[in-house]
């Protein structure tokens, strides 16, 4: 496994520190002894199979779940250690795009940027104005201010949800599977717009993703999960020439591997009724 950047580490601590977490729902585990740190300024994705704790850890990050055992720190803060008004102020400091956007559909395009703005603080009208069409503005929407989600398309209804989750300029943005049901050119669009937005903006971000290719094209650091711990971690280059199998698996967007097709159960030999008693056996087990 390969270690986080080596000069961005020398450069400053990292902005999000994971440190032994482990995380159950009920009785299944989800998160097995992970630590991770995401560095400052950079663009992190975090990956691998459907339900491996990804939005989980974003849910830890944001002390939206708290974690039984290890810690999760945000610029040197425990955030599980901190009472509900310190974590309202830390939640602040955050900007969450989750899957599909979730724009309220009864408001104009304007009203859902200027939502956390009129939550949170109390900037007089005209300047809110400005800030709202300044974030409309870098997501190349200024001039559909006054349109309903309904009537925007869904690759725009993506980019006012960008515009909203940086809204109050946040330290960390947290993307949720955001390309989750656009067509390629929009996806396309979204990708290079977070990759921008983070380096305009001097944020740091965490994308959770399946899509290889554009997730690959913009992150910097690269996390695969997988069996709840940390499979591979690097740049980009280095995770798609990582040797783990249940890695491989994942960048060649193997059909089977490590990771089973088949769910397990019964043989073929014993369902068709080819096999001898003595071949009897439960193979086809998840790694
Ligand atoms: N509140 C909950 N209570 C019980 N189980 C949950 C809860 N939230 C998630 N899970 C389960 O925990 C596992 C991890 O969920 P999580 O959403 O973190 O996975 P993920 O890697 O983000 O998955 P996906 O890529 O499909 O979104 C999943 O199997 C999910 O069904």
């Amino acid at each position: 496994m390969n270690p986080p950047d080596a000069r961005t580490a020398a450069a400053s601590p990292p902005l999000i520190r994971i440190t032994n977490l482990n995380f159950s729902y009920g009785d299944r585990p989800i998160l097995k002894n992970v630590s991770l740190d995401v560095p400052r300024g950079k663009l992190t994705a975090i990956m691998g199979a459907s339900g491996g704790g990804k939005t989980t850890i974003l849910r830890l990050i944001s002390g939206q779940n708290h974690p039984p055992t290890g810690s999760v720190f945000f610029d040197g803060v425990d955030v599980g250690a901190l009472p509900q008004k310190g974590l309202y102020a830390l939640r602040r400091r955050m900007g969450m795009l989750f899957q599909f956007g979730a724009l309220f559909t009864d408001l104009s395009v304007f009203e859902n940027v200027a939502f956390p703005l009129r939550e949170h603080t109390r900037l007089p009208e005209p300047l809110l104005r400005d800030v709202v069409l300044m974030k409309l503005n870098a997501v190349g929407l200024r001039g559909a201010r006054d349109l309903l989600p309904s009537e925007v398309s869904g690759g725009m209804a993506r980019r006012v949800a960008l515009a909203r989750a940086i809204a109050l300029d946040p330290e960390l943005v947290m993307y949720d599977e955001p390309f989750a049901g656009l067509d390629p050119i929009a996806l396309g669009t979204t990708a290079r717009l977070i990759r921008n937005l983070n380096d305009a903006l001097g944020t740091t971000s965490i994308l959770v993703s399946h899509d290889l290719d554009e997730t690959f094209a913009i992150a910097d650091h690269v996390v695969i999960l997988a069996n709840g711990g940390i499979a591979e971690q690097g740049t980009p280059e280095q995770v798609r020439q990582s040797q783990n199998p249940l890695v491989r698996q994942f960048v060649n967007a193997e059909f089977d591997g490590p990771v089973r097709f088949h769910y397990p159960g019964a043989t073929l030999e014993e369902d068709f009724g080819l096999a001898t008693p003595s071949t009897h056996s439960r193979t086809e087990t998840h790694a």
